[in-house]
Formats: C-alpha cells, sequence, structure tokens
C-alpha cells in the first residue's frame, strides 16, 4: 500500500505552551489529542502542506519554523509518512475552525493526553 504524506505543526507560544487539538468522531483515531496537521496533497511540499493545514484547523500563519522530526509509522492498513514543524513564530489567535476542541498546554502536561501511538517519539523529545 502506498504511504501516505502527513504534515504537522507543533505550535509553541511565548509562554513554551503547545497547541493541540482533538480528532473528531468519524475520523481515523477518533478522540486521540494531536497536533494540528493533515494530509499532503499530490504535488504539494511538505511545508506548504503544514502552512495550509494550520491555517484551515486552527486560524495560525505560521512566519517561523523548522523540520522537527520525519517518521514512518504504520496503523494496521495504514502507512504514514509523518513531517512534524517546530513553530517558533505565527500571526493570528488559535481558533477551534473544525468545531474540535483545542487548547494550549505545557510540555510537561504532554504526558496526561492520549496521543496517537506515531507520536510518542515526538513527544519524549518536546518534554
Ligand atoms: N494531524 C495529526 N495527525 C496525526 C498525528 N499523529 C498521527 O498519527 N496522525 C495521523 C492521524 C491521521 O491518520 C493522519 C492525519 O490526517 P488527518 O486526518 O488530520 O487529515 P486531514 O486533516 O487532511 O483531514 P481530512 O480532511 O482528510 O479528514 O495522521 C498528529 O499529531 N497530528
Ligand atoms: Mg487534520
Amino acid at each position: 500500500m502506498k504511504k501516505q504524506n502527513i504534515s504537522i505543526a507543533i505550535v509553541q507560544n511565548e509562554q513554551q505552551q503547545l497547541l493541540i487539538s482533538r480528532r473528531q468522531k468519524g475520523q481515523h483515531l477518533a478522540g486521540k489529542w494531536e497536533f494540528p496537521g493533515g494530509k499532503v496533497a499530490e504535488g504539494e511540499a511538505y511545508e506548504l502542506a503544514m502552512l495550509r493545514e494550520l491555517k484551515e484547523e486552527v486560524g495560525l500563519t505560521a512566519t517561523k519554523y523548522k523540520l522537527f522530526d520525519s517518521l514512518q509509522f504504520d496503523y494496521d492498513q495504514l502507512k504514514l509518512n509523518l513531517h512534524f514543524y517546530l513553530v517558533s513564530e505565527y500571526s493570528g489567535e488559535a481558533q477551534s475552525l473544525e468545531g474540535q476542541e483545542v487548547k494550549w498546554i505545557s510540555p510537561e502536561q504532554l504526558k496526561d493526553y492520549d496521543f496517537p501511538e506515531a507520536n510518542v517519539g515526538v513527544i519524549n523529545k518536546l518534554l
């Protein structure tokens, strides 16, 4: 099966908090907490996909960011290539644009939220 490319934004605010959101009913991994992001479109650059998803899901425009981690993870039938970017500067206020729960938490709080298995290594790097 073809690997699906996913681009993800780990947004950090001035208080060093991180932005997380909750996957909704009907979505793959419903109920899990995540960093905003989604599928890279055909022919789209990973970085542009991250910028687009961040804007579409929570209304933020990233202005300073760097690649934080890239990894492969297979969920049964679904094979993913995940590209995580750390966003350190942005404009706008985080909003819930898709009806999802959205919140800012400190890095120490990450362990209190249930994230997808693919995120374990990334979360350990953020703690
Ligand atoms: N956004 C995001 N997705 C993650 C994380 N960890 C993880 O395994 N995933 C998986 C869940 C999904 O299978 C895939 C992300 O795709 P998505 O469902 O968000 O895609 P999308 O935003 O384009 O949404 P859709 O319109 O296609 O429903 O990556 C994470 O931290 N953030
Ligand atoms: Mg998404």
